[in-house]
Order: structure tokens, then sequence, then C-alpha cells
């Protein structure tokens, strides 16, 4: 064995055993383990000094290597870091309950406080708003203070904002709890994803981070079936649904006074003492010297290179790897709301209703349906993330959620096209006079929001239909005429409002459903799995803030002009314009991101170092580039 071999071995015999502890029992197979490790060590080595003859012994040897490490990991995993991660994500669990439970509480609001669609809109909006503002400051926040406090910060606002929400008495108190509620969303969606990594061990960070996004999609599904189990309360549902939230925030609460903060903010603000003590507390074994020591000397490192002097953000954009980063991580958040997943959250039940669904309850516990669709495929995405690695995954989900929006858009489009007509004109003068009279088919009339479709039924066809203004109080009846509530029976008419009746709804569920299938693997969780790994320490929650922000900022955008772009645009376009988009994401992944699983988060940086774009970089980041 040359020397350099046998140097090899020794450093990953002591680094393994380190990870190990001293104190821990040796099992006989941790021997066998190691014996295979010299093997394999020596054969990388001789590989690496290209001897083609040993080649096929060293294969075997590569795939024994790999067993055996996978055996000292499992066996230096405590369950501390699984305790760790379970209840930060509880912050996920809450981002994902409180975005989710607004539009089933909305159905029952509308009717308590009599709210108007801006006060909708403004409800809705305000909490995303603000999750975008308190994301960009958390950054900051997190620098200065630390993980553990931001999440207990989180915690308390979770708490405030569901105790003013449950007792709101006006529109504007409700206006109040939902941002404070926001507040509390964004500054755990940026700060979770970064304390799990930092705590998380190499082998399982991908799939501990992933968690989180596990619990946004678990909490979505939640609010979605509290929506339809409180919407059979005659009175005040909206109540319990907002308020419950209140339950996870205070277990989170709890549990975070006990939890550490993490090791490495601790590293970084000198606090060495502190920072072995959780490192061995996460690590579950006393000795962390080669972890401590590897942190640190990055930590030295960054700083001579890129200068301690300026705002984080300028030296960020300064030094060509955090630059990098940056924009790999703000791309990526970027195009996972520019594919429209938070139309299919937030809409669900509206895009259930307007391919012709038309019964309330049925179109929420439908979208409950969507709702665990991507919660249990986010579970698919955790099975794989340290199998196939990130950057496979995200391709793969990206290309499936495009070819689903494609199907959702055709699906819009055959609706559209057998879109029944309207065969009998107003004579009202009133009607006459409203932008409803110019239609000639239910689709132009559906997508008019001050009209709606009224219409007779003879075996399966539509008779008699017309467009009509809608009453401004209620969207359930028609302003005057044949489809008011009182009238409806008596004529034997329906009233269609923001659908038109066709037997094609079952393409829209079926796009819904494989949007998810597609999207909540990969898309919906690497954006925040990629980001809490790809800068190093003294970027981190800068980093984090800037890409959260863009996240939430499009978040908004996308789900605000949903509605209006459809207008516009009709609804096949809008899908049409979201597959575009994801298309345009497929190009920027593909181009721009490497390959992180299994590196440590000390390594990650150098992936970044002389390049923008890695194409097709492969887990050892050899690959042609795209762009340099
Ligand atoms: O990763 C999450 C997840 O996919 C959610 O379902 C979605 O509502 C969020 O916007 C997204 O950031």
């Amino acid at each position: 064995m040359s020397r350099k071999a046998s140097d090899n071995v020794e450093y990953t015999l002591r680094s393994l055993s380190n990870l190990m502890g001293e104190k821990k029992r040796r099992k006989p197979d941790e021997a066998a383990g190691e014996r295979t490790l010299i093997a394999a060590d020596s054969c990388t080595s001789i590989n690496s000094q290209s001897s083609a003859a040993t080649a096929p012994s060293c294969a075997a040897g590569d795939e024994l290597e790999r067993a055996a490490r996978r055996q000292f990991q499992q066996d230096v995993t405590p369950g501390f870091v699984y305790v760790v991660s379970v209840f930060s994500a509880l912050g996920g669990f809450l981002f994902g309950y409180d975005t989710g439970v607004v539009s089933g509480a909305m159905l029952l609001l509308k009717k308590d406080m009599n709210l108007s669609a801006l006060w909708q809109e403004l409800l809705v909006s305000s909490t995303v708003g603000a999750a975008a503002l308190s994301a960009l400051a958390g950054g900051v926040l997190n620098g200065i203070v630390g993980r553990r406090p931001c999440i207990l910060f989180a915690s308390i606002l979770f708490i405030a904002g569901a105790a003013v929400l449950a007792a709101a008495p006006d529109k504007e108190t409700l206006l109040g709890g939902r941002v404070v509620v926001g507040l509390g969303i964004g500054i755990a969606s940026m700060t979770v994803p970064v304390y799990i990594a930092e705590a998380a061990p190499p082998h399982l960070r991908g799939r501990l981070v992933t968690i989180n996004t596990l619990f946004i999609t678990g909490g979505q599904f939640f609010a979605a079936v509290m929506d339809g189990a409180f919407s059979y309360l005659p009175r005040d549902g909206w109540r319990y649904m907002l308020g419950l939230s209140a339950l996870p925030a205070i277990l989170q609460f709890l549990g975070f006074l006990f939890l550490p903060e993490s090791p490495r903010w601790l590293i970084q603000k000198g606090q060495t003492q502190k920072a072995r003590r959780v490192l061995s507390r996460i690590r579950g074994v006393q000795t962390i010297d080669e972890e401590y020591d590897s942190i640190k000397n990055s930590i030295d490192e960054e700083e001579k290179e890129v200068g301690a002097g300026g705002p984080v953000i300028y030296r960020m954009l300064v030094y060509p790897p955090t630059r990098r980063a940056l924009i790999v991580g703000c791309g990526l958040q970027l195009f996972q709301q520019l594919a429209g997943i938070n139309t299919v959250m937030y809409y669900s039940a509206t895009i259930l209703q307007m391919s012709g669904v038309d019964d309330d309850r049925l179109a929420i516990w439908l979208s409950a349906i969507t709702a665990f669709t991507n919660f249990s495929f986010t579970l698919v995405g955790v099975w794989l993330v340290e199998k196939v690695g990130r950057r496979k995954l995200t391709l793969g989900s990206l290309t499936g959620t495009t070819l689903a929006l494609i199907v959702l858009a055709l699906g819009f489009l055959l609706s559209a096209q057998v879109s029944p007509p309207i065969t009998l004109k107003p004579t009202d003068p009133a009607s006459q006079n409203s932008t409803c009279s110019k239609y000639s088919f239910c689709t132009g009339c559906m997508l008019d929001s001050s009209c709606g479709f009224c219409y007779k039924v003879n075996g399966s066809n539509i008779i008699d239909s017309s467009c009509i203004p809608v009453d401004p109080k209620t969207t359930e009846q028609s302003a005057w005429g044949r489809c008011t509530n009182e009238t409806k029976s008596k004529s034997g008419t329906n009233w269609a409002y923001n659908y038109c009746p066709t037997s094609y709804s079952w393409t829209a569920l079926l796009g819904l459903v494989l949007y998810l299938v597609f999207f909540a693997p990969g898309m919906g969780p690497m954006p925040w799995t990629v980001n809490s790994e790809i800068y190093p320490l003294w970027a981190r929650s800068t980093g984090n803030a800037c890409s959260s922000g863009v996240n939430w900022i499009c978040n908004v955008m996308i789900s605000l002009t949903f509605l209006h772009t459809a207008e516009y645009l009709t609804y096949y376009g809008v899908f049409f314009l979201y597959a575009g988009f994801a298309s345009v994401g497929l190009i920027f992944i593909y181009g721009c991101l490497p390959e992180t699983k299994g590196k440590k988060l000390e390594e990650i940086e150098s992936l970044f170092e002389n390049r923008l774009c890695t194409c097709g970089a492969s887990e050892s980041d050899e690959g042609r580039h795209l762009f340099h």
C-alpha cells in the first residue's frame, strides 16, 4: 500500500472512530466494517494512481465501502437529532396550517362578517405579504440572536395570532391576527430549515430538512380536513379553524425551551464550550473534535477570504461563490412558485368548481384529497432525497409537473370547447345594460366575475341558458330573474357561478392530482432543502432570508393574480403560462443545480467556486459547464 493510501485509511478510521465516540461499545460487524474500509480506501488511492488491473476488485471494494459507511452512519445517529428536527418542523406544520386553513374559513367568514371581495383578498394575502417581510428581516435576526430565539419568537407570534383570530369581533381585528400569524410564518420558514441542516449529520441532512416540508404539506392537509369538519357547525366554525393552530405552537414553544442553539451559530459567535457541549449532545458521542475543527477552520478560512467588513448581502454579492449560490437558491424558490403550486393549493376548491363540481362542500372535501396527495407524495421525497440526490429529484419532479400543467390546461381547453351556448338573451333593461349580455357561451360568462350562468337541464342536455348579473351580496344567486334563491326551485333552473356545467370535470381533478404527484416529492421540498445547505455559515441566514423572501413575494404575486390572469387568458391560458414558466425553470435547474447529497456543509461552498452553472453535475461534481 502506498504511503498516501495508508494515510487515507488512517484518516478515515480516525474520523469514523471520532464519529463513533470512544464510549460506544464496538460491535463485531463494525470491526469488519473498518477492515472493509481499509481495503476500499486503499483501492480508491490505487485507482487514482490509475492501476487498471485492480479495477474489478476495486469496484467490489467500492460497494463494500459504501455498505460499511452506511453501517457506521447508522451507528452514529442518535435519536436526539430526530427530536430536534420534529420540534423544529412544527414551524413547518404551522406554516402549512395557517396558509391552508384560510380558504375554508373564508367560505364561512364571508357570510358571518359580510366580507367584500376586497376584504377576502386582504385576509388571504396579508398573511403571505407579512411572511415575505418577516422572512427578509429574519436573516438579520437569525445572525444576531441565533436560530433558537427566532424559533421561540415565531411560536409566540403563532400563539398570539391564533388567539386574536379566534376571538376577533370584527374584520379589522381579523386582519391584525392574520398579519401576526404571517410574521411568524416568515421567520419560521427561513429559520427552521437552517436550524435542522446545521444540527443534522451530512448523511441525513437532506432527509431531515425535507421532513420540514412534509410538515408543511401535513399542515395544509390537516387544515383542509378541519375546514371540512368545522364547515358543518351552524356558526363560528371559522373561530375553531383559525384558533386551533395555537396548540402545535404551544407545543413547539415548550419544546424549544429545552432544545439547544445551533452548534454552528455558537462556534461562529465564539461560544466554544457551549458549542462543544451541544455538538456532543446532538451527535450522542463525546469526541466531536473532527467536526468541531472542520467547522472552526472553515469559519476562519472564510473570514480570511471574504473579509469581515460590510453588510453580509454586499459581501455575498461581490464574492463569486456566494453570489452563484444565491442565484441558484433564489432561482429554485422562484420557479417553485412560478410553477403555480399555490394556485393549486389555495384555489383547488375553486378550480374544481370552475371545472364543473357544483357543490360547495364536495369541493372542500375534494380539495382535502388534493392536499392529501401533496402530503403523501412529499413523503416519497423524504424517502428519495438521500437515495437519488437533490438534482435528479428536482429535475424529474419539474419535468412531471410541466406535463401535468399541460394536462390541466388541455382539460380546461376541452371544457371550454364543449362550453354550453347561451340560448336566451335577457329581456329586462338592467341585464341588457350589463356586460353579461354580450356573451354567447358559458365560458365567457363564467370568466366575468359580475355574471353567472342560469340554465335548465333536460335529460343530459342544457336548455334555456342565460348569462345574468350576480347578486352583489352573495354569489349563490343571480341579482334578479329566474335564478334568485326564491325562484330557482319553482322555475326548475340551476345557477352556476364561476364554473360551467360540463362532463369534463374529471380532467381537472386528474390534472390536479398528477400535478401534485410530481410536484410534491421534488419541487415542493428541494428549494428549501438545497437553500439550507448551499451557503457558507457567514452567509447562511442572509442567503435563506433572501431566497425565502423570493418565495413569499412570488407566492403573493401568483396567487393574487391567478383569478385576474384567468379573466384575460382563460383558464387553459393560465395553465399553459405556468407550463411555460416551468419549462424555463427546467433549463435553469438543469444548467445550474449541483448535487449536494452527502457533502459536509463546509464542503458545499466549493461546488460554486469556479462557475455559475454546472451542467449534468454528478455526485463527484464533475461535468460539462454551461456557463463560466
Ligand atoms: O414547499 C412548499 C409546499 O410545496 C407547499 O405545498 C406550498 O404551499 C408552499 O408554497 C411551498 O413553499
